[in-house]
């Protein structure tokens, strides 16, 4: 029997991939409501008790509502805001961590998707500090680069507005308080005793991001040869489906790269790079912010919950 889905938030950028990512799927069935209908609570309430697997693609105070709503119910959750990715009651949709993580998504009813920075940031850095070549107290610097879709809405009828404003045709750093809302998560997911620095920049492109995280090893006084970092990084994620370590580069090769934030636009991929040398080095991950750092993760984590293939629908 067709496995019943319901996307809460449907008509907004997340709700929307997800449906276009599972539309032509016929082990699934789409549960839909009326425009008149999709905020109404009773409705939703309704709609989220009938499905098997509800995807949560709201702003985060209505994605608490909807979980309330749900009350005790039996159905599968899968949260993209940011509202339970620090909840040790929910799992953390990033099934590539570990293997404790995949367990623990395959086995939940509750899973929140990571944030779009955050799935770059911990895809370094988790597994830099697990392995124990980073030290739990180093202070992190991160910073990132984003398409304006990450903005949601809001933000593409801004910058897609034919009289928009002329700062909105240049890359605009924010955030610069230090208090993005994936900060949390950041430190908590990557096993961080101090909050990390995150710098964010939103550009006039639609999706895909860069998330870079600069490492000061000499001057910090411990030693960490890259080759040594894409070796443990390229262990870590060996056989992913989704996750890929590449190469490390020659210097000069290193001197010639420039990486394009929207190389991975529409696909649920990540490529993890490695540059510099034994004094400084930087990790950088490539992402799309509503690929892996989106809908693709939310129907990825689906897909393992469900006990199919995970990558079934995912570019
Ligand atoms: N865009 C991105 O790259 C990413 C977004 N996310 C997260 O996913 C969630 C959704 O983001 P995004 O799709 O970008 O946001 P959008 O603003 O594009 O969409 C949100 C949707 O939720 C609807 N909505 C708002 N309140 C309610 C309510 N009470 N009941 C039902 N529907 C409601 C909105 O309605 P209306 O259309 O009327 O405004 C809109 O359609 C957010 O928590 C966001 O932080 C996560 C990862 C990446
Ligand atoms: C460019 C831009 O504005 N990006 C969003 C993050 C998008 C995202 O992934 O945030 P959530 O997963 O937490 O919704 C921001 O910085 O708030």
């Amino acid at each position: 029997m067709a496995v019943k889905i319901f996307i809460d938030g449907q008509a907004g950028t997340t709700g929307l991939r997800i449906h276009e990512r599972l539309a032509d799927r016929n082990d699934l069935t789409m549960i839909t409501l009326t425009e008149e209908t999709r905020k109404d609570p009773e409705a939703r309430r309704a709609a989220i008790l009938e499905s098997d697997v509800t995807f949560l693609c709201l702003p985060d105070d209505a994605a608490r509502e909807a979980v309330a709503l749900a009350g005790d119910a039996d159905v599968r959750i899968i949260d993209a805001s940011t509202a339970h990715r620090t909840n040790p009651d929910w799992a953390y949709g990033f099934p590539e961590l570990s293997p404790e993580h995949r367990e623990k998504i395959r086995h939940s009813k509750r899973v929140a998707v990571p944030g779009c920075y955050a799935s770059g940031f911990a895809s370094l850095v988790y597994p830099m500090v697990h392995s124990g070549l980073l030290p739990k107290d180093y202070p992190v610097q991160c910073f990132a680069m984003s398409g304006y879709s990450g903005g949601g809405k809001k933000m593409i009828a801004e910058i897609e507005s034919p009289d928009r404003a002329p700062e909105l045709y240049s890359p605009r750093f924010y955030g610069l308080a230090n208090n993005h809302k994936h900060l949390p998560e950041m430190q908590k997911i990557s096993g961080l005793e101090k909050k990390p620095m995150f710098t964010p920049i939103v550009d006039d492109y639609y999706n895909g991001m860069v998330v870079c995280v600069p490492i000061q090893a000499a001057i910090s006084g411990f030693s960490l040869e890259p080759e040594r970092v894409q070796e443990m990084l390229e262990r870590h994620y060996a056989g992913s489906n989704f996750v890929h370590v590449q190469p490390l580069k020659t210097p000069a090769e290193m001197t010639a790269t420039k990486l394009s934030c929207n190389d991975l636009r529409d696909t649920n991929q990540m490529e993890i790079f490695v540059f510099g040398d034994a004094e400084q080095i930087l990790l950088c991950s490539r992402l799309d912010n509503l690929g892996k750092g989106a809908s693709g993760a939310a129907v990825q984590c689906m897909n393992i919950m469900l006990g199919l293939d995970e990558t079934v629908g995912l570019l």
